[in-house]
């Protein structure tokens, strides 16, 4: 079916095919959002097929439905390149713990957060695991997300992460947006293996990535790289265990520490290193001179009461920036991604328009998923959000917290 949008306040994200070709918005460009007031958008099956100023909207377009956005914004869905979506039960109890004021890796040494996850998720079979994976996906995109990433790493034993893995990978084939899968099984050391780091390191290379290499269950091979995880020379290996079964890194860096996982990250060109709360100088960089983007989650460090990630210097220093939500049961129980864009403004300093390209095409791009998705361009799939009428494009982080959000098109269908 084709949708015809017309009146649209605003359309905004128009990026043009040589700006998609050239790769993800680094720097002074981060800013640059192109919009068309007034305009028009044609929809063709689950496509883009074409749009314009309605000064020049072809008097003879014929569509199956349409639709008078007057006043409205229309935008590219969210790009979420950051979630563990997969989990067997939330962890409020930690929640409290870190009301009364223990931090988070504290609640980890007590055997809490990710190996609390994980002895829930081994107990879990696999269809309950998945029904509750899909809920929570449906959820996110009526919030307007359109593309996803998910990682493993709540089994943290073979049978577990396959079985985290097993679960993207029906999601993949049954949901209507793109996802993408990581292997997260450095995710932290198991009970059984805390005084056996290299038994464990084996265990991923020998008994689980040969399997997910064979089974097609991943994309990317990610690590926490942390003080108290896994440390720079275990993530580099882990890394390279993944590279040879051509997985490339998107990996956990800089959280808590100056884990040196930014500067492994860009050694190893991995797509994206996500987090970013704790940079220096010579990490910021280093980032900056390279091709690996940085994908920040403003929620992680507001629900950890962290400081936020510093934005404005790593955009500053030429960095490509992406936003993510990390939803996850410890970190980040949200997949909000107007509320990721909210925060980067309200708290990092981050421009609207920096903002929305962050959580778009960079998101996209930091997902591979660049050319399909993350933009108004013709062609791209039409993954679309539809906002109540609004007076301006800053209205959307300014009223934070308020869903603003009509209507979301997945592949060309209102869902
Ligand atoms: N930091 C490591 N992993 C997750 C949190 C996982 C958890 O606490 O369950 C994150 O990205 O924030
Ligand atoms: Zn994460």
């Amino acid at each position: 079916m084709s949708v015809l949008f017309k009146n649209i306040a605003i359309l905004a994200g128009t990026h043009s095919p040589d700006t998609i070709r050239k790769g993800p918005l680094k720097g002074a460009a981060l800013a640059h959002l192109p919009v068309i007031e007034n305009a028009w958008l044609l929809t063709d099956d689950n496509t883009i097929r074409d749009f314009g100023p309605m000064s020049e909207m072809p008097p003879d377009i014929h569509a199956g439905q349409v639709i008078d956005a007057s006043g409205r914004i229309l935008m590219p869905a969210w790009c979420d390149s950051h979630t563990h979506l997969v989990f067997a039960a939330s962890r409020e109890s930690e929640f409290i713990d870190k009301i009364k004021g223990l931090s988070y890796a504290e609640i980890a040494a007590k055997g809490g957060g990710i190996l609390n996850s994980a002895n829930r998720l081994n107990a879990m079979p696999e269809e309950e695991l998945y029904q509750l994976a899909k809920e929570r996906l449906n959820k996110a995109i009526k919030l307007g997300t359109g593309a996803i990433e998910v990682k493993s790493g709540y089994g943290l034993t073979v049978e577990g992460e396959l079985k985290m893995l097993r679960v993207i990978k029906r999601l993949k084939a049954t949901s209507p947006i793109p996802v993408k899968a990581s292997f997260l099984g450095a995710h932290t050391y198991p009970l059984a293996y805390r005084d056996n780091h290299e038994g464990y390191l084996q265990l991923i290379e020998e008994e689980m990535l040969p399997v997910i290499a064979s089974e097609n269950l991943a994309d990317y091979i990610d690590v926490f790289c942390e003080t108290g995880f896994f440390s720079p020379e275990e993530t580099e290996r882990i890394c390279r265990a993944g590279m040879q079964y051509g997985l490339q890194p998107k990996i956990h860096a800089n959280q808590l520490n100056l884990s040196k996982g930014v500067e492994i990250g860009v050694a190893l060109n991995a797509l994206s290193v996500d987090h970013l709360e704790t940079m220096d100088d010579a990490a910021i960089q280093c980032l900056a001179g390279s091709d690996t983007i940085g994908t920040l989650l403003p929620t992680a460090a507001f629900f950890l009461g962290m400081a936020f990630q510093p934005a404005r210097q790593l955009i500053d220093a030429g960095c490509a920036i992406a936003l993510a939500s990390d939803f996850n049961p410890g970190s980040s129980p949200s997949y909000n991604m107007n509320l990721v864009v909210a925060m980067s403004c309200i708290r990092m300093k981050m421009q609207p328009e920096e903002a929305i390209n962050a959580a778009t095409l960079n998101g996209a791009f930091a997902m591979d998923v660049g050319d399909i998705t993350g933009s108004i361009t013709r062609g791209k799939l039409a993954n679309l959000v539809l906002t109540q009428p609004v007076p301006s494009l800053a209205f959307l982080p300014y009223s934070f917290g308020n869903n603003l959000i009509e209507r979301v098109m997945i592949a060309g269908q209102f869902v």
